[in-house]
């Protein structure tokens, strides 16, 4: 008889994987943006074997080194199906290495829909399966319960936009619903009672650009606090500090073409990746 084996979740949830990651290689993690002008930078054509050679690149240098990988998935859809390849091999060698995979994809539906998205980042075993993916609330939270139940279930965790690093989040994030909280404040205080209790971090996380002149908002979620927007868009380690406050220490800081400029060379991405924890480090303490 064929004894079949179902894939297992990992032991610890991913609030508890990522600190202890945070804790061990330092808070940045850094994007994998294959910008067709980077490409072209780091002489490779806009196809899908310079998205390979990119991507490889990339993961082989600082996978030993980095806490969190944030593969924005645009760049790999980009190319169909042959570029999905590309990713899905990208994120099973960053998780080998030992750095945690942290999808940016954005994803919010109908509920209904959310339930196919979660099957195919969040379900231990899918080919897509990452330690987290980000998602959008604007179709209203609720709508991404069945992605919170299935990274529950496989250990896994969500990343959702509250404050975004764009000027334009602000239109939609700073409105304010009729008990006087920002559409922003509501999504946090979800996201707190989604983490209560959770030693010694939550897995259910919050977007906060690093590029907010303030936050005037409660981050207190007990999650992690994703914070894109360092480097090109202009975010600081110093900046930080006056973001995030008391939050500062549950703040993943994420670069993408700040380190990426200094590729090909693998010294060269892991000296930037190592500048950046350092100033980080000053910074945050
Ligand atoms: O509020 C947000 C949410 C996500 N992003 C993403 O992060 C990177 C930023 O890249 P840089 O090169 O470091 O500017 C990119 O993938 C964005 O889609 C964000 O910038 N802001």
């Amino acid at each position: 008889m064929t004894r079949t084996t179902e894939p297992t979740a990992p032991t610890a949830p991913f609030g508890a994987r990522l600190r202890r990651a945070m804790d061990t290689r330092g808070p940045l993690c850094v994007g994998i943006d294959p910008h067709p002008s980077l490409l072209a930078e780091w002489g490779l054509e806009d196809d899908v074997a310079g998205l390979r050679a990119f991507t490889d690149t990339v993961v082989d240098s600082l996978a030993e080194q980095v806490a969190v990988f944030k593969p924005q998935a645009a760049f790999f859809e980009r190319f169909g199906s042959a570029g999905l390849a590309v990713l899905e091999t990208a994120v099973a060698r960053a998780r080998e290495a030992g750095a945690l995979v942290l999808l940016d994809a954005k994803r919010g539906d109908i509920g209904s829909t959310m339930a196919a998205y979660a099957d195919a980042y969040l379900r231990t075993g899918a080919p897509l399966h990452v330690d987290a993916v980000t998602l959008s609330p604007f179709l209203g939270y609720g709508s991404l319960r069945p992605a919170f139940d299935a990274a529950r279930a496989s250990g896994s965790g969500v990343f959702v936009l509250a404050l975004t690093s764009n000027p334009e989040g602000a239109e939609v994030q700073r409105a304010r619903a009729d008990d006087g909280r920002t559409v922003a404040q509501t999504v946090l205080d979800r996201l707190a009672e989604e983490n209560a209790g959770a030693e010694p971090l939550g897995s259910f996380g919050a977007v906060v650009g690093a590029t907010l002149t303030r936050a005037d908002a409660e981050l207190a979620v007990n999650g992690p606090l994703l914070a894109p927007g360092m480097g090109a868009q202009g975010g600081t380690a110093e900046g930080l500090r006056r973001i995030f406050g008391s939050a500062l220490g549950n703040v993943l800081p994420s670069v993408s073409r700040g380190v990426l400029r200094h590729g090909p060379s693998p010294e060269g991405l892991r000296n930037a990746a190592r500048a950046e924890a350092e100033q980080l480090a000053e910074a945050v303490g």
